[in-house]
């Protein structure tokens, strides 16, 4: 299958980007099947980080572009988009670093890829076809944050607020702020805003019934 769409989904950190990416997904796949939509994660593609120690991986910016192999993601939707399945790896946050499996993803007409700074890569820009930007106030993703990293990803409360303070916000500012210019829609309200999902629907069953 060649021509895919590819809708790119960003923004802050805990903005609702993956819940919006897997509601429009969980939504559709039901109805045009599990062929004609797939899901990245720029997550799956932060560096592996075996040669390092727990303790030195804990002292990673996470919220840097370096932190990712955005080369490898762009290769993977030049894949798809070329018809070929790739395999998407699979990341630890508990590890930092990931695990030995991987995820086949087959391609399909419409790919949604979800991730904090897929805007500011202009090589990855080039590969979208719509973006979308979460603009959902900062103190709001902090109090999702929090819990999320407490609850899924085993994090203390001292080592979230650590590490928001040192790369979290000021790479919000930095690199995910500035590349909102880029996004075609700009959602508000995270990832429970049931209009912009039916925006998005009703966008890909159109690209579907072309
Ligand atoms: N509009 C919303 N209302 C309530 N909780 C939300 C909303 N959007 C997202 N969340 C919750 O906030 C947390 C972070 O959302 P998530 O989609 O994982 O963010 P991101 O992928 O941008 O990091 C999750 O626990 C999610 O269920
Ligand atoms: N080992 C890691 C890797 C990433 N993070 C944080 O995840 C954030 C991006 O993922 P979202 O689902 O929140 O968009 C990013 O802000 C990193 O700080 C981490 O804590 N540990």
């Amino acid at each position: 299958m060649a021509n895919s769409t590819i809708i790119a989904i960003a923004g802050a950190s805990a903005s609702g980007k993956s819940l919006f990416a897997s509601t429009v997904y969980q939504e559709l796949v039901a109805e045009v099947g599990g062929d004609c939509i797939a899901v990245l994660a720029e997550d799956a593609y932060y560096r592996k980080q075996d040669h390092l120690t727990f303790e030195q991986r804990c002292l990673t910016n996470y919220d840097h572009p370096a932190a990712f192999e955005h080369g490898l993601l762009a290769e993977h939707i030049k894949q798809l988009k070329a018809g070929q399945t790739v395999q998407m790896p699979q990341y630890c946050y508990k590890t930092h670093t990931r695990i030995d499996d991987t995820i086949t993803i087959n391609p399909a007409k419409v790919v949604l890829v979800e991730g904090i700074l897929l805007l500011t890569d202009a090589h990855l820009r080039e590969q979208f076809d719509i973006s979308v930007f979460m603009d959902t106030p900062l103190d709001v993703c902090l109090l999702r944050r929090i819990r999320r990293d407490m609850e899924e990803r085993g994090r203390s409360l001292d080592s979230i607020t650590e590490q928001y303070k040192n790369y979290v916000r000021p790479a919000f500012f930095d690199f995910i702020a500035p590349s909102k210019q880029y996004a075609d829609l700009v959602v508000t309200r995270g990832g429970k805003n049931e209009i912009a999902i039916d925006i998005i629907k009703t966008k890909i069953r159109q690209l579907l019934a072309q």
